[in-house]
Formats: structure tokens, sequence, C-alpha cells
């Protein structure tokens, strides 16, 4: 084995910047190219400006040698499975951009690859497929093309590659013989694919590349790790190698820390914004050689960062480490690109802000203060200011679910099956146009609230035609489910450019939870009112939950994250009363993010949940006994958590359950879980419309496993992103199935539904 001669790794770095676009320029050339009002050619045109911008702007910040193929046309863990030839049999089309693009969103022929969370995060990623049989074989052409591309700018980088370790962890087992199987079982054969990799990086050059393994500060098993080791081991034997820089994140890199350190890899990232034990924890000797990527710079939240603890936390590691560099704890893609596109933010909110533009300068600004910092000088460690917490009282229960459920079902008079929505209609052009024109002051106040009516009215018209049993009135005044509560909520700011990627090319802006959350006046109230003054039928209101309204901003850290949201939860509870006394019988309080922030770490998830459901009963509670209240979630691998879902204690709960093919059916928690169930019979998540017989067929399936009287009839998310004829057509397949099975059963009572038959 040859000992690479490599270079010292820049001094201040970042892991990762976004590529959305400062204007979301990607996001209009991918969906031009998607209508087809764009070449392929000129999406490649889009995404080689957007990267050649990033590395100016870096390069211009001051970044040495930035990291070059953090940019996507869609995700980067897809990539990676294009790099390593790991594309399933059914996608492929005559074109790279077909076969990428089949993987991400599907076609008429074929459904999309899944897609979930990518660790705590509100990104998701696209979850490879890899079976026993899948042959590896590696595509190194867009990491060696940035590379080029940045040279022409004069400029080296330092290519990222999602790690093959948490590329297999993440991975989804298929079935391709009898035996079970687990991604990771094939390391050895992935590794192959990355050698060629590496090698061919090396051949153009390349000094170092960056490896992310934030799967590695999860908590692993033992064998996980040993796996880690022996895969850092093998790259590590390459000859002609570049530098490799493991970077872990998300947390405290833990027992993979002393793997890490005992394998050839000469650069180790740490978070240390999350992984604060890492300068209390037995640190491994074998660190004393390695060059350690100290992420001091928060990757994952909008605030500043306090130059002094970060400067202690660094000469305190340059001590131990063979070398230190300054770097952001994780990529920058989770944050919007640069605080100085706001123009309407408090002067002294702005203060305490920095953007990904702003984190790129305190991490340069970071090395430059340790570079002049003499040996074993710098600040002390301060002790780490514990959050104070505060613990208002709780309020009173509500009545046990048999009183409410009787309540309820002499109060509303459902149907068995009762059909239902999950609150929003599709989102159109013109009402976001108008939305838009509402904020530059182009159009007055009373004409945008004629024209939310106006949509009201529509989708009240059209669920009444489709026979809908319990109506919604479409949230058409939100421009999302999260910014909307924030935009009305008092110790939230929000952004007019500070979009962060979700997925592909959706965006969301995160809002800035930064004060104590106060509901001055009613939210939701005049818009539910209204749409229940147009019908005889039943109007469920809709809100947002605590854990999600938290999970989907930037949050304070003054204060323990369980107390934040308990105060985004009486507010909600505010809104909930405001509801009932305006005559809304059907509450739904949704709360999609409830899995999100479960702690990566299995021995912080039971306090978690615990407080989590707290907040939401908090939030809920104030409802009497005949109001039904609902929740819903989606994107969460629910059957992870069904206990915290029974928890909720929500009469009736809707849930994400065509994309997992009804595997949480199985669950025996579902058994168990005694109140109204909707899990989802239509995928709002493809434009694909699902035939009357195939709801049916569904619908029967459900009937198997759980009593008629608890049944509900519902898509498996809000129908916001798709269009009118996709919507009407999957609503009156839906309705015309529950009207079929309707008749062959009869209630057993207990959602809220009576006995009195289809
Ligand atoms: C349920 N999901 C959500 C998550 N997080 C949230 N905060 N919200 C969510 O709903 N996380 C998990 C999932 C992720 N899924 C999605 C799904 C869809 C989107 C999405 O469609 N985002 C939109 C932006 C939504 C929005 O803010 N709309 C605004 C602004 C609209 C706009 O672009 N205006 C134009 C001008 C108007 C025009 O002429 O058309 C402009 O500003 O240029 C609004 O409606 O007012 C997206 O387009 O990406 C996100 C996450
Ligand atoms: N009520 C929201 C929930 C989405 S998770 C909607 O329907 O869009
Ligand atoms: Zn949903």
């Amino acid at each position: 084995m040859t000992t690479p001669r490599i270079s010292p790794f820049p001094a201040a770095t970042v892991l990762g910047y976004p590529r959305i676009g400062r204007r979301r320029e990607l996001k209009r050339a991918l969906e031009a190219y998607w209508d087809g009002r764009a070449t392929a050619a000129g999406l490649r045109r889009a995404g080689l400006d957007l990267r050649r911008e990033s590395w100016t702007r870096l390069a211009a910040l001051g970044l040495d040698r930035p990291p070059s193929n953090t940019f996507s046309l869609y995700d980067h863990v897809l990539d990676t499975a294009v790099m390593l030839g790991a594309v399933p049999e059914r996608y492929r089309g005559p074109s790279a951009e077909d076969t990428y693009f089949a993987m991400a969103r599907g076609t008429d022929r074929v459904a999309p690859l899944r897609m979930t969370k990518w660790f705590d995060t509100n990104y998701h990623y696209i979850v490879p497929e890899i079976g026993p049989d899948t042959v590896f074989a590696a595509d190194p052409g867009k990491p060696v093309a940035e590379v080029r591309e940045a040279r022409e700018l004069g400029l080296s980088t330092r290519p990222v590659l999602v790690g093959p370790v948490t590329f297999l962890l993440l991975a989804q087992g298929v079935p391709g013989g009898a035996r079970r199987f687990a991604p990771l079982d094939r390391l050895p054969d992935v590794l192959g694919a990355y050698k060629n990799v590496l090698a061919a990086l090396a051949a153009e050059g390349v000094d170092w590349v960056q490896l992310d393994e934030p799967a590695l500060a999860a908590g692993r098993t033992e064998a996980e790790l040993d796996a880690a080791g022996a895969a850092y081991r093998r790259l590590g034997a390459l000859p002609d190698r570049p530098g490799l820089f493991v970077a872990t994140y998300f947390g405290s890199a833990g027992a993979a820390l002393p793997v890490l350190a005992d394998t050839p890899v000469e650069a180790i990232g740490l978070d240390l914004v999350r992984g604060d034990d890492h300068l209390t924890a037995a640190w491994p000797e074998a660190l004393a050689g390695k060059t350690v990527v100290a992420g001091v710079v928060s990757g994952r939240d909008v605030w500043r960062t306090e130059p002094e603890p970060a400067l202690a936390a660094l000469a305190a590691l340059r001590e131990r480490a063979g070398s230190v560099s300054v770097s952001t704890s994780c990529s920058l893609l989770h944050v919007p690109y640069d605080l100085a596109a706001e123009t309407t933010l408090e002067p002294a909110l702005v203060r305490r802000l920095a953007f990904a533009d702003q984190k790129v300068a305190e991490v340069t600004g970071l090395a430059a203060r340790l570079a002049v910092l003499p040996p074993g000088g710098g600040p002390s460690l301060p002790p780490p200011a514990a959050p104070v917490p505060t613990r208002p009282p709780a309020p009173p229960a509500r009545s046990p679910y048999e009183v409410r459920a009787a309540a309820q079902a002499a109060h509303l008079r459902l149907p068995p099956l009762p059909t239902t929505t999950i609150g929003s209609f599709p989102q159109t052009g013109e009402l976001r146009a108008a939305r838009a024109a509402l904020a530059a002051g182009e159009l007055g106040e009373a004409e945008y609230d004629r024209r939310v009516r106006g949509e009201i009215e529509r989708v009240v018209r059209l669920q009444e035609r489709l026979g809908l049993d319990v109506l919604v009135h479409g949230e058409p005044e939100r421009n999302d489910m999260v910014q909307y509560f924030a935009e009305h909520l008092d110790g939230f700011a929000v952004t007019r450019n500070g979009w962060v990627q979700s997925y592909g090319s959706r965006c969301t802006r995160p809002p800035i939870l930064h004060g104590d959350v106060r509901r001055g006046a009613p939210i939701t109230v005049r818009w539910a009112e209204y749409a229940r003054s147009l019908t005889a039928m039943p109007v469920k209101g809709m809100l947002t939950g605590p854990v999600t309204i938290v999970a989907w901003s930037f949050v304070r850290r003054d204060l323990p994250l369980r107390d934040v949201v308990f105060q985004v939860a009486d507010a909600v509870r505010d809104e909930v009363r405001d509801l009932e006394d305006a005559g809304i019988s059907i509450i739904q309080v949704d709360e999609p993010a409830l899995r999100e922030l479960l702690p990566l770490r299995a021995a912080d998830q039971e306090a978690y949940l615990a407080w989590a459901v707290e907040a939401y009963r908090r939030a809920t509670s104030g409802a009497g006994d005949r109001t039904q209240i609902h929740t819903h979630l989606c994107y969460s691998d629910a059957d992870q958590i069904l206990a915290a879902i029974d928890g909720l204690d929500a009469d009736v709960t809707s849930i994400e359950s065509a994309r997992s093919h009804g595997r949480i059916l199985t669950e025996p928690a579902v058994a168990a879980f005694a109140r109204g169930l909707g899990p989802g019979v239509y995928d709002i998540h493809s434009p694909r419309v699902p035939d009357a017989a195939e709801v049916e067929k569904s619908l029967r399936a459900l009937l198997d496993v759980l009593p008629p009287g608890r049944v509900w009839v519902n898509p498996d998310c809000g129908l916001k992103t798709r269009t009118y004829p996709q919507v009407e057509a999957a609503l009156t397949n839906l309705v015309t199935a529950t009207r079929r099975v309707r008749d062959t059963v009869t209630s057993g009572g207990g959602t809220g539904t009576d006995a009195r038959g289809g």
C-alpha cells in the first residue's frame, strides 16, 4: 500500500450549500422541463449556471477549495444511486434524464421510488432500492464533470459523495430471492464501485473527497459499526487515492468515532452543535494524527454563531487532534441563501440571524481567529447555558372516548364509512398570483378576500356535487400549512425569499420562531365559518398541530423545545375553542411531523413522544364532547410511532397508507387502536387517478382488519399539489366505491357515525 501524498485540508470549509437557486431558478427550470416548455439542454444549462454562481460566491466569501457535487437536479441520494449504477430495470428510459426523473417522479407506466425524510430534517430524499442481485457499476461522470466545471473558473473543489455505509443504510432492500436481505449485506460490492469513483477523481487531480456518513451519528449497532470500519479500511488501502474526509453529522459521532479513528481516513467531520459531548467524551488517541473538521457553525438553523464558545471549542479540539479545520455542522442545504435578501425583518431580529452566506463568513472568520490563537490560548470553555424550562399548568383533559363518541354520534349523525378529505384542494396559479399581488401592494385586501371566498364556494359546491360526507373549505387562503399560522401568531417572523428545498422542485419558507408565541386574534375562523354558511353538510375546521408548526420552523434555542411546543399548543387551543364557538363540530389538527422530531437516538425517543403527545392533548383539550377531533399524519413511517398516535386520543385519525401498500394495517397496534381510523385509499403524491374498483378493493381489505364502525374513507394527504381534473375524478371514484361497500356492511358504531346504514 502506498501512503497517498495529500495537501493540508482547508482551514475553513462548509459541508454543502443550497442548490435551488437564490430566486428558485432550479425550480423554474425543472418545472419548465417537465411541462415540455424547455429542453434537456436548457435544464442542464440552468444547472451549470447555478453551480458556477455558487462556487464563485463561495470563493468570494473567502472559501478556499469549496465543495462540489453538492448540486443535484432532484436529490443527492438519487444521484448516488445513479453514480453506483443502482438503477432498477423498470426505470430505464431512452435518455439519462428520462431514467433519472422516472425514478424521482414516476411515469404513466411506473410508480416512482419511495421518498422519505432525510434524517430529522424537512428535506426528503429518494430511497434507493437495493437487492441481492443489484449490479453496481460506477459512473463517476457527474462528480468528475463538476470538478472540471469549477476548474474552468480557476477553482479546485472537494467532491462530496454520500458515503457507502449511509447509502446502504438509507436504501430499501428489495426481495430478490428467498433469503431475507439487508442492503448493508452488499457493502463489499458497493465499495468496488466507490473505489472506481475515487480512482477517477484522483486521476482528475482531486486531493480531497468528502464522504458524508450522517447515519453513523444516529447510534448504530455493533455490526453496522464493524461494517463502517471495514469499509474505510478498504477505501483507505487504495493506492493513489485522494485524501478521505468522512463527515458525521446530525448528532454525536459517539461509538463511530473510535471506529473511524482506527481507519486510514485522514479527516473526520464532527457536528459540534448537536454533538456537544465530543468535547467531554473519551478521545481516541488515533485522532492525534488526523484532521478534525469541526462543525461549530450550525447548518440546521438561522441563528448567528456565538463566536467565543465556538472559538473555545476549536481551541480545545486543537489540543487533541492533529489539526483542526472550521466548518458547518452539516450542509447548508437546510437554510436560506442570504439574509441580505430580506428587507422586512425587524433589525433587532436581523442582528440575531445568519443564513447560508453569513454562515460561510462565520466559518472563515473563526478560522482566521483560530489561526492567530497561540497554542494553549483562547477563551476557556464556558459551561453550556442550559435552556431555562418553564412548565405551564396542564389544562383539564377531555372526557373518555366512549363518552365523546356517543355525544358525537348523536350530534353528527354521519353514515357508516364517512367520506372526507384531508383539507387542502388544488392551489391554483390564480390564487398564488393574487397572494403575490397582495404582498406587493398591487391587490387590495378586500379583493383578495373576495377571491378566496370565491374559491371556498367552488370547493364546497364541488364536494356537495361529489357527495362527500364531511366537507372542508379547501385551505385556499394558505400559502403553506405552517407559514400561514406563523404569519398570524406573535413570536414568529416570516421571510420573503428564505426558500429551502423540501424535495425536488418543491420548497418552503420556514418561519423563524424567535419569541414567546401567542395568538392575538382568531386565524381560521372566518374562513371555516364562511364555508359552513354555504352548506347544510358538516364542515371540518382545519388547523396545523403544535409539533408540526415547530418542526417546520427555525426555533429559538433559549427554551427547551418542549416548552416552545407547549406555547404553540396553547395558541392552537385558543383557535380550537373559537372554531367550536363558531359552530364548527369537527376540527382536524394535523400532525404530519410528529415522527420527524423523533430523536435519532433510541434512548431519547420515549421522553420526546411523551411531551409531543402531551402538547397535542393540550391543543385539543378545550374541545367539548360533541366536537369531533381529527388528526392527520403523513410522510411519517407511522408504524414506528403507533402507540404515540393512539396517545393523541383524537376521535379520528387519517394516516398515509397508500405508499406503504397498507403495511401499517398489519401492525398489531392498529387492531388495538380503538377510535376512528382513515387509512388513505388514494395516493395523492402521484398524478395517477385510482379507479372505483381499486378503491373498493382497498376498502374491503381495510374491513378485513378494522370494524366498519371505525373506518373513515379519505385520500392519504391534502390535494394542494394536484389539479382539479385529477381530484374530481379520484374523489368521484372514492365516493362510488364507498357507496358500493357501504351497501354491504352495517355500522359497528363508535366513529361518530350512526347506524342508519348507506
Ligand atoms: C406537507 N409538506 C410540507 C412540509 N413543510 C411545510 N412547511 N409545508 C408542507 O406542506 N414538509 C413536508 C411536506 C413537504 N411537501 C411539500 C409539498 C409541497 C410544497 C410546495 O408546493 N411548495 C410550494 C411553495 C408554497 C408556497 O409557499 N406558496 C406561496 C408562494 C407561491 C409562489 O411561488 N409565488 C410566486 C408568485 C405567484 C405566481 O405568479 O405564481 C413567487 O413567489 O414567485 C403561496 O402560495 O402564496 C413550491 O412552489 O415549492 C412544499 C413542500
Ligand atoms: N391539511 C393539510 C395537511 C397536509 S399534511 C392539507 O390538506 O394539505
Ligand atoms: Zn399530509
